[in-house]
């Protein structure tokens, strides 16, 4: 594998953990891409491949000291989110420290000159608004391959460059809930749990889902199914199940129109399929609901990632 270039944009230290935010060349993405990434305390706090612009990381040889590797949770974001939203709204951190997790937050599309973006501005389609999918359809494929990045591209990285081992889990909020659950039941054998936050889980029937994957995957439903979580959960096999929880919010603004839960819990009943939904009375779809019940979500994972 080729070494890859990591550039420091900020580093933090809190909880005696870094909460760092680094860029990188990606080539799902085909442009420069942001992610923010957790590192808690017990663990070496640096990249140790790191190239660029000086500055303390800048070294390819192996530190010294502790080599503990911890667990990965895999956080995906929603519209309009960039790495940042989930690292400074949510307050994970503190918890994930004392678990012993690392986070890693990946920003929600490919970004940049000539990345190709919505004609009206839309928050719903092009930047902000990768969806997770691989995009067939011109001018979106050159860039937006958000599939690829977060299933392969990232945690390869990350599995190269940082102090984790490869007990990997996922979860997200809203488009990121979608990307996490369609990804999870994808890829079984990748992750050991999965959670979300007020999920879209049938997109192919929703208006979000439906704009999404008409400009990305084309006119053909057929070429959506394998990115719509209730269809994906009918066919999962028993062998392949993973712990799955699901927050929503019950005042939720999004929760009628576009996120269609009970769709995916009669699915999930249907293939027996079990899963934990926690019906939250008087929550809305903002990072106020996630600030209060991530603590949750992370013991959920820390349990089926064998951490502490
Ligand atoms: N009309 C809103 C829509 C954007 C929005 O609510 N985004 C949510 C995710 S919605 C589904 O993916 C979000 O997480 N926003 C970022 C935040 O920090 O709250 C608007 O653009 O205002």
């Amino acid at each position: 594998m080729d070494i890859p270039e990591l550039q420091l944009l900020s580093s933090h230290r809190l909880f005696d953990g870094s909460q760092k935010r680094y860029r990188h060349r990606s080539t799902s993405l085909n442009c420069e891409m942001n992610f923010s990434i957790f590192l808690p305390p017990g663990v070496r706090q640096e990249a140790e491949i790191f190239h660029g612009s000086g500055g303390p990381e800048g070294s390819r040889t192996p530190r010294p000291g502790n080599s503990r590797k911890a667990p990965v949770i895999y956080w995906l974001s929603g519209l309009t989110c960039t790495d940042e939203n989930f690292t400074i709204k949510a307050g994970a951190q503190r918890v994930a420290a004392e678990l012993g997790i690392v986070l890693v937050m990946p920003d929600t599309s490919p970004r940049g000159e000539g990345v190709a973006r919505a004609s009206d501005g839309a928050y719903d389609l092009g930047l902000g608004a990768g969806f997770y999918v691989n995009a067939t359809q011109e001018p979106w494929s050159q860039h937006y391959r958000m599939y690829d990045y977060i299933v392969d591209e990232l945690p390869a990285l990350v599995e190269q460059c940082f102090p984790v081992n490869d007990k990997r889990a996922i979860c997200g909020h809203s488009m990121g809930g979608h990307g996490a659950l369609v990804i999870a039941l994808r890829n079984p054998a990748r992750y050991r749990s999965v959670s979300a936050f007020s999920p879209i889980v049938n997109p192919i029937t929703t208006p979000w889902g439906k704009k999404a994957f008409s400009h990305y995957l084309g006119d053909d439903i057929k070429n959506w199914w394998g990115y719509d979580a209730t269809l994906l959960v009918e066919a999962a096999r028993p062998s392949e199940h993973l712990p799955l929880l699901i927050d929503q919010g019950d005042a939720d603004e999004f929760l009628a129109e576009q996120l269609k839960l009970e769709r995916f819990v009669s699915a999930c009943e249907a293939a027996k399929y079990p899963v934990q939904v926690n019906l939250r009375e008087g929550y809305d779809h903002s990072y106020f609901f996630i600030s209060t019940f991530i603590g949750n979500h992370l013991r959920f994972h820390a349990e089926a990632l064998d951490s502490q």
